[in-house]
């Protein structure tokens, strides 16, 4: 009989897609050839996506993993207004929740469990119907899932708008929490649509029957035990937290290395300072010019990934081109710092130069995939986050893990840090500012960098749940019915 399969269903996004398949491939490594993966793809949302999706597929399929097969579902009429990402997949879900039956209730095999991503809540009901075990794959930390679970204990809380809040929140297993840096969707008016999503959706997590979660315990011990013991959800225990991380994807140096990272051979070991703010980082040229003044004046090396003004500002222009840069950047910018620094104005690979010993310093949009890179290669942060979770992911690397030294922004300019004050952060964190701050981030790196790693050993607290888990959706195989579908 064929095999039982692992369905995996996630949303495109670099921060979201290529974490599942990597943990899916983790989970077909740990079964020891018990399982098979079933990866349904979902139309993508622009034909941009869909190249990319196209481009992954066949990597996937190239490397020869006989045992992951990919599947399409069919396109459904995508919404073309809707209020950001969480709507959508959600809209197209709810369109495609058939379709993702009919795939499950098609396979020729045992269905061992479905993982969703975070977006896909409405995917556990299809899992319930069909009696198959459902797992979300949170490819952010346990403090987003703890603030998503506990999100309608806090509405009822706070009877105003949090927005508008003063003082700092009480959540469990967390220092005291300023309002601000609570995920963009839980600042918005508590009347809009959006704001009912984030709290219907963490109401809709306690269906599943377990969270896979990109992080250790020894990055978030204390929220995953707020969690486990039901203090964020009313004293009602929470789905199993299965804290498997990091997991990154990490694949063998090209033979030719990379542009950045022949330039970075020439610098000096942690002397280099990296600006990269993530798949979706285009800044607005006040903010590139903020950067390129502190940049300049601060006289450290650096390698900023620059990559072009918000694409609306320029339809069809993602990638700056030479003119753009001489545009964007300050006038004689790039002659003034040649030597110490390097503009890229494309995607570059960031893991690789992560993990180069000449990078002492890395300000981030605090993504969650570049917070743990940061991390699984002991390199301290400047965290500038720009949306999403990623204020609360900040609050996690300042006040909790110290491994960043805080950058002052203001959220109410859309996240505006002037240069004098980035220039301040960066000499900190580098070395030649406040010299107690910047060691302090630097030796906790160090030392979080060792638990990381110790964290998905054998024998580890990450390996330790990984095999929990494997064993449990083992157990788990069904057989659907053909009738359901
Ligand atoms: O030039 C670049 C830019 C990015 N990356 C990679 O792209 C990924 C980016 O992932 P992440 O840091 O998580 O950023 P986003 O793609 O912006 O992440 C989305 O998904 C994350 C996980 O759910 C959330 O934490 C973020 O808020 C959300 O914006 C990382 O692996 C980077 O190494 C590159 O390799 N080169």
């Amino acid at each position: 009989m064929a095999k039982p399969t692992v369905v995996l269903l996630p949303v495109w996004g670099a921060g979201h897609f290529m974490p599942m398949i990597e943990a899916g491939k983790r989970l077909l490594r740990g079964s020891g050839g018990a399982l098979s993966v079933t990866v349904l793809l979902m139309p993508a949302p622009t034909p941009e996506a869909a190249v990319d999706i196209a481009a992954q597929v066949k990597r996937e399929e190239a490397s020869g993993a006989d045992d992951i097969s990919f599947r399409h579902l069919p396109a459904v009429d995508i919404p073309t207004v809707h209020t950001g990402i969480e709507e959508w997949v959600s809209l197209i879900l709810r369109s495609h929740g058939p379709h993702v039956r009919a795939a499950i209730a098609g396979l020729d095999c045992p269905v061992a469990a479905l993982v969703t991503d975070i977006f896909c809540t409405p995917a556990l009901d299809v899992a319930a119907e069909l009696g198959v075990p459902s797992y979300v794959y949170f490819t952010s930390g346990a403090v987003m899932l703890e603030l998503l679970l506990y999100s309608p204990v806090l509405d009822e809380e706070v009877p105003g708008e949090f927005s508008e809040m003063d003082g700092a929140l009480n959540i469990p297993g967390l220092p005291p929490v300023p309002p601000s840096v609570l995920p963009a969707t839980m600042l918005h008016k508590k009347k809009m649509s959006t704001y009912r999503w984030f709290l219907e959706t963490g109401r809709c997590y306690m269906k599943a029957t377990g969270f896979i979660v990109n992080t250790a315990a020894e990055l978030e011990q204390s929220v995953i035990d707020a969690i486990a013991d039901g203090r964020c959800t009313r004293g009602v225990p929470a789905p199993t937290v299965y804290a498997i991380g990091p997991v990154i994807a990490l694949t063998p140096p090209p033979e030719q290395p990379h542009e950045c990272v022949r330039w970075l051979d020439a610098q000096p070991p942690a002397s280099v300072l990296l600006v990269c703010f993530g798949s979706k980082g285009l800044l607005p040229p006040p903010k590139v010019r903020e950067i390129a003044a502190a940049l300049e004046r601060s006289e450290h090396r650096f390698l900023w990934v620059l990559r072009g003004p918000p694409k609306d500002s320029r339809p069809g222009q993602r990638v700056p081109t030479d003119a753009m840069l001489d545009e964007l950047l300050p006038e004689g910018f790039l002659d003034k710092t040649k030597g110490r620094g390097l503009v890229w104005p494309t995607r570059a690979p960031q893991k690789d130069i992560l993990a180069h010993a000449a990078v002492g310093g890395f300000v981030t949009h605090c993504g969650w995939n570049s917070i743990l890179e940061s991390l699984w290669f002991g390199v301290p942060m400047l965290p500038w986050p720009l949306d999403n979770e990623q204020h609360a992911n900040a609050f996690l690397l300042v006040s909790v893990l110290g491994v960043a030294v805080p950058l002052r922004l203001d959220r109410e300019r859309d996240n505006f840090v002037e240069a004098a004050e980035l220039e301040r952060a960066v000499s900190t964190l580098l070395g030649g500012g406040d010299g107690e701050a910047g060691r302090k981030a630097r030796e906790k790196a160090v030392a979080v960098k060792a638990a990381c790693r110790k964290a998905v050993e054998k024998g580890g607290s990450s390996d330790a749940a990984f095999q929990r888990l494997a064993e449990e959706i083992r157990r788990g195989a069904v057989n659907v019915p053909k009738k359901r579908n």
